[in-house]
């Protein structure tokens, strides 16, 4: 039989979702390992709070009993959106290529976080000369394009054992407000915000732009992956994609803010289960990324009311992982430090 380039149907979109059945659940044997050892160590039971979680994550997504987070690192997508046309972001496309510069020269806040917390830096140029089209007049994709570039996104992650997810793209927050108000519905007005700062006529011009996107896929917008495919742009799909990869290979993953919670929620209307690998790193101050966080079902580690982008938030809370793990590795137990356990019973 002559080989077939997409699975039996030969819709790119089919080998996603089947890609989306087989991924790896929890390493119970490693969460169990955490959990006993958690117990042994010299403090109050639960008194570290959500830092005693955040290590039975690690154990139970990395499969390792004694976990550690040696090479984390971030990752941005950059791309440009057409949607831009509208007058809907307060900054020109032309920043899109000169922060890319400013990443490779250092000199974006994501490269000071990644030094403060000795994270590697990866940053994925996804044509970002040639913008995607206006998703108020035309579909983001076609089929094969969108399902390529999540394709790209998964292939994109090797090597690390903490991702921190992150993108770059002036006019993402309209892109990902048309994609939340394509996945849940309401009105355009719940999902879009100010982004990098528009003013009240820019706010009308984005609400009304996603309105019209929107509409225009009224009874199209069912299955999520068409959402991303009409809706969406090319960051959205590489960090659906990238999302996806980490799980196959055992990476625990940090969202960032707005933009990449809308990919999250295209893998979480597909398979609720599909995000049980990630942590959402922050709430960022675009109004409507708290309501995103309630629906995939994730209590933000950070509310510092940041809303940068470029993996700033999951990069910082990077740092609160890495000191979760150096404390349950490094801390005595009871025993070796001879210090009292908890008495049984009333005293
Ligand atoms: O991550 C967020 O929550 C976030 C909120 C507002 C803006 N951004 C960043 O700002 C850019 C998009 O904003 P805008 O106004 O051009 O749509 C894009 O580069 C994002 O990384 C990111
Ligand atoms: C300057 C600037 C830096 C960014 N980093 C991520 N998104 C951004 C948007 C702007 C406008």
């Amino acid at each position: 039989m002559a080989p077939q380039p997409h699975g039996p149907t030969g819709l790119p979109f089919d080998d996603i979702r089947s890609l989306l059945t087989s991924m790896p659940g929890p390493d119970e044997a490693a969460l169990a390992a955490v959990r006993m050892r958690e117990a042994d160590l010299t403090k109050p039971a639960g008194s570290l709070g959500r830092l005693e979680q955040i290590v039975e994550w690690v154990a139970a997504w990395s499969a390792n009993a004694k976990p550690r987070v040696d090479r984390p690192l971030v990752a941005i997508f950059a791309t440009s959106h057409g949607v831009t046309r509208n007058q809907v972001s307060a900054f020109p496309d032309s920043v899109n290529r000169q922060m890319l510069e400013n990443f490779a020269a250092g000199g974006a806040a994501i490269n000071q976080i990644c030094v403060a917390n000795d994270i590697g830096l990866k940053v994925f140029d996804l044509a970002i000369d040639v913008p995607t089209p206006d998703i108020a007049t035309d579909d983001a994709f076609d089929e094969a394009g969108c399902a390529a570039t999540i394709a790209f996104g998964m292939e994109a992650i090797v090597g690390a054992d903490l991702l921190c997810l992150g993108e770059m793209g002036i006019g993402n927050t309209t892109v990902a407000s048309a994609v939340l108000n394509g996945l849940y519905g309401g009105s355009a007005e719940d999902w879009v915000g100010p982004g990098t700062g528009v003013d009240k006529a820019g706010l009308a011009r984005k609400t009304e732009t996603v309105r019209q996107a929107v509409a225009r896929h009224e009874g199209h917008l069912g299955d999520p992956l068409e959402v991303l495919r009409r809706l969406g742009g090319r960051e959205i799909a590489a960090l659906a994609g990238a999302i996806m990869a980490a799980r196959l290979q055992r990476i625990p993953v940090l969202l960032d803010g707005f933009v990449v919670s809308a990919a999250a929620a295209v893998l979480h209307r597909l398979d609720p289960t599909s995000l049980d690998h990630c942590l959402a790193a922050h709430v960022s101050a675009e109004p409507a990324h708290a309501e995103v966080l309630r629906r995939i079902g994730k209590a933000p580690l950070l509310d510092l009311g940041m809303r940068l982008g470029e993996a700033s938030g999951a990069a910082l809370a990077c740092g609160i992982v890495k000191n979760a793990l150096a404390i349950h590795q490094g801390m005595a137990t009871f025993e070796q430090a001879g210090v009292s356990g908890k008495v049984a019973g009333p005293h």
